[in-house]
């Protein structure tokens, strides 16, 4: 493709994006590719940067356009993109040619607006801190509250890519193996720092269509996310529940370190996600999972009151651990979504303790940065269940690193562990 027609896709896909505001714009853009298979890998991996970038700087670009008093509309976004950036070797003027492919010519408007934002750079000291931070305005007091002086830098990290890592499945192979295997088909990776499973990739590579990923030596997943699954602490033998169990992802690792030995049941109230999880743990090999569908009303639940050795809750949360892998998210979060999801965690939390038995560990996870999600929620938690107390597992037990967890609380970020955002909270149930 040429730059402009790649230009012309990229405002395409912005369109598609804007005319599904609720669908994360990764599975937008997968929808938009798939339709278009006459794209090749290198034109979708320069379309998709250019759309990406566009997400990271979405409210500096607005800001820019607000003041030009031009709207906000795709194709303003790229020009703007274009003039800011001045990454591209061709003017405004020759990308937009008109030509076949091509997007149309710029009109009068569009050249004022070059003309406007010539010689200016993204940043502008007029900008507010939640524009300079690509956050909404009333999220900041909020991360504030949660990273006091340290906001600004966690922001920036998050505004980076994110890393790809994979899991050693340890059920069929060793790290150093699966590292070898991937080497051999070109993809090249290093042992992660925080996770003993964990191999992250050198840049993006295409890890599924490898003979390794399929025959199940290795799984795609954050080592925060490893790191969670290691706080459980499960046990071969033990009966495991993964209460948001959603696709697998941490039933996956939990079973691994059940070395496929003992129960571990994944739930969820979604059967579409419930589903995902079956073809991931046929090909990792894990034969100890049963999956379960929650339905209301449901005595399921009731039945094994009291029965299992480890619960973990990786509960539904605001995803802004996970801004680098979807930049999209920071600008569709509203206020209501958060109070909304602090109602949910709280109370799955209430119903999944009531399953955990007298001196076995709940285990509550999140891939947000945020403390009302968090701490709060915890220490809420705690307070209205005197029988629950945070606690500390030795460092090593089920693979995890010394001094992560402290007082029985773990926070992951970009910044300080070069993983996603996560919290994780460690508690026994003593009576
Ligand atoms: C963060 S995701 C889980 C991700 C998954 N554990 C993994 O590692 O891939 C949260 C999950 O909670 C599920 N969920 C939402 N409400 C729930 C509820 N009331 N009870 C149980 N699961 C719920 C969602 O369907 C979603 O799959």
């Amino acid at each position: 493709m040429t730059p402009s027609a790649r230009l012309s896709a990229a405002i395409d896909l912005i369109s598609a994006m804007e005319a599904t505001p609720y669908r994360p714009a990764d599975a937008v853009a997968n929808s938009f590719f798939r339709e278009r298979r006459y794209i090749g890998g290198g034109d979708r991996r320069a379309i998709s940067g250019r759309v990406w970038d566009i997400l990271r700087h979405w409210r500096h670009l607005c800001w820019w356009l607000e003041r030009a008093e031009v709207p906000v509309t795709p194709r303003a976004l790229v020009l703007a993109l274009v003039v800011l950036a001045r990454q591209d070797r061709m003017t405004p003027e020759e990308l937009f040619s008109g030509e076949r492919y091509a997007p149309a010519r710029l009109d009068q408007r569009e050249r004022a607006l070059c003309a406007f934002l010539r010689g200016k750079s993204m940043e502008h000291p007029e900008m507010s801190r939640a524009v300079r931070l690509e956050v909404p305005d009333w999220l900041l007091p909020r991360l504030d509250a949660t990273f006091g002086a340290q906001t600004d830098a966690e922001l920036a990290a998050m505004a980076g890519e994110a890393t790809l890592d994979l899991r050693a499945n340890l059920l069929k192979t060793t790290r150093e193996a699966a590292r070898i295997a991937l080497a051999e088909e070109g993809i090249i990776t290093e042992d992660t720092r925080l996770s003993p499973w964990g191999l992250r990739v050198a840049g993006r590579q295409p890890v599924t269509s490898t003979a390794a990923f399929r025959a199940g030596l290795v799984e795609i997943q954050d080592e925060g996310s490893q790191l969670v699954a290691a706080a459980v602490g499960a046990e071969p033998g033990m009966r495991v529940l993964d209460y948001c169990a959603g696709a697998a992802g941490k039933t996956l690792a939990m079973a691994m370190t059940m070395n496929n030995r003992g129960h571990i049941v994944a739930c969820d109230v979604s059967e579409p996600r419930l589903e995902g999880a079956v073809r991931r743990l046929r090909r990792a090999g894990v034969h100890n999972a049963e999956r379960h569908l929650l339905i209301t009303g449901d005595k399921w639940a009731r039945r094994r009151a009291g029965s299992f050795d480890r619960v973990l809750v990786d509960a539904p949360c605001t995803g802004t651990g996970t801004w680098r892998r979807n930049p999209d998210a920071r600008l569709r979060l509203r206020e209501t979504d958060l109070l909304e999801l602090m109602e949910k965690q709280a109370d799955i939390l209430d119903r999944a303790a009531t399953l955990l038995r007298p001196g076995g560990r709940l285990v509550y996870a999140t891939c947000s940065i945020l403390n009302e999600e968090n701490r709060d929620q915890i220490a809420a938690f705690v307070q209205r269940n005197p029988a629950f107390r945070l606690t500390t597992p030795p460092a090593g037990e089920g693979g995890m690193p010394e001094g992560l967890l402290v007082e029985g609380q773990m926070s992951l970020s970009p910044l300080r562990n070069g993983t996603d955002g996560f919290f994780t909270a460690v508690m026994e149930r003593t009576a």
